[in-house]
């Protein structure tokens, strides 16, 4: 499968704190990758670099490449706006808008300039399935996002995302605040919607990175220890400090 996103010798610093130490990776389309390790060691803050985010937080600066179709993302002309149409993010606490459920999906498309109402109904219905949240939410599309439970508005969020058309799903811990049914919903729209994307997976839960993902990232300490396919890296990791986690982990 061709990588449509990679990173070379990416270094993220907030301050003198290096946070994530030259990490090499490469992701493909229609994959799931899960990024473990212990708290601390640099998951999110390299998931965040993914899409430029880390911009947003005062004092911290990358160095290395971040190639996606071949443009370096680090590039001084790169339109961060629209890098991050193409590479949408989810977080670990929904973050609705305090609007309705229609104009939550609807947003990111009229910021973009669709504005013919037929054509946004669509895209709302579209993105709501592919976030399974259409059959909850057909009948009350224009009451407030708020008004839907944790889980919802979780799915809410991702159908947010993907109503722009992202290539890439970034996702920080999306169930990690939530009950085990409604993360079980989530994990199932995940494996649905890498039938058409590359997902880039944050998460605490080494069951849930064995359940959803096909290839695991563990780091410790900023670094990448050890990237392979999920099963190997929890059944017969190669690098010892993997086990170690592993074990602990699942023990
Ligand atoms: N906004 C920030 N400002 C300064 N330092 C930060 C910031 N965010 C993270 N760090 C530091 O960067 C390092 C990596 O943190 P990061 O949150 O990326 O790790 P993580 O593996 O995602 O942890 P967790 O699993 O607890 O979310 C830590 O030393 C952390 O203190």
């Amino acid at each position: 499968m061709t990588d449509i996103l990679r990173t070379e010798d990416l270094k993220i610093y907030y301050g003198q704190n290096e946070a994530v130490k030259g990490v090499d990776l490469s992701f493909s389309g229609n994959s799931v990758t899960a990024l473990i390790g212990p708290s601390g060691c640099g998951k999110s803050t390299f998931l965040r670099a993914l899409n430029r985010m880390n911009d947003e937080i005062p004092g911290s600066r990358m160095t290395g490449n971040i190639w996606i179709d071949g443009n370096n993302i680090n590039a001084p002309d790169t339109d961060v706006t629209v890098l991050r149409q193409k590479i949408g993010m989810v977080w670990q606490r929904p973050n609705p808008f305090y609007k309705s459920i229609y104009a939550n999906v609807a947003f990111g498309p009229r910021y973009h300039g669709v504005k013919n109402k037929a054509e946004l109904d669509g895209i709302v219905e579209d993105s709501l399935r592919k976030a399974a949240l259409w059959d909850e939410v057909k009948d009350r599309l224009h009451t407030s996002a708020l008004s839907l439970s944790g889980g919802q508005q979780q799915r809410l969020c991702i159908a947010r995302a993907l109503s722009v058309q992202p290539k890439i799903l970034l996702l920080d811990e999306p169930a990690s605040a939530l009950d085990p049914v409604s993360t079980s919903k989530i994990e199932e729209t995940i494996l649905q919607l890498k039938e058409q994307l590359c997902i880039v997976i944050v998460t605490h839960n080494m069951q849930q990175a064995a359940r959803i993902s096909g290839h695991t990232a563990y780091f410790y300490m900023g670094k990448l220890i050890e990237y392979d396919e999920t099963e190997k890296i929890f059944t017969n990791p190669s690098d010892p400090m993997t086990q170690e986690y592993i074990s602990g982990r699942f023990g």
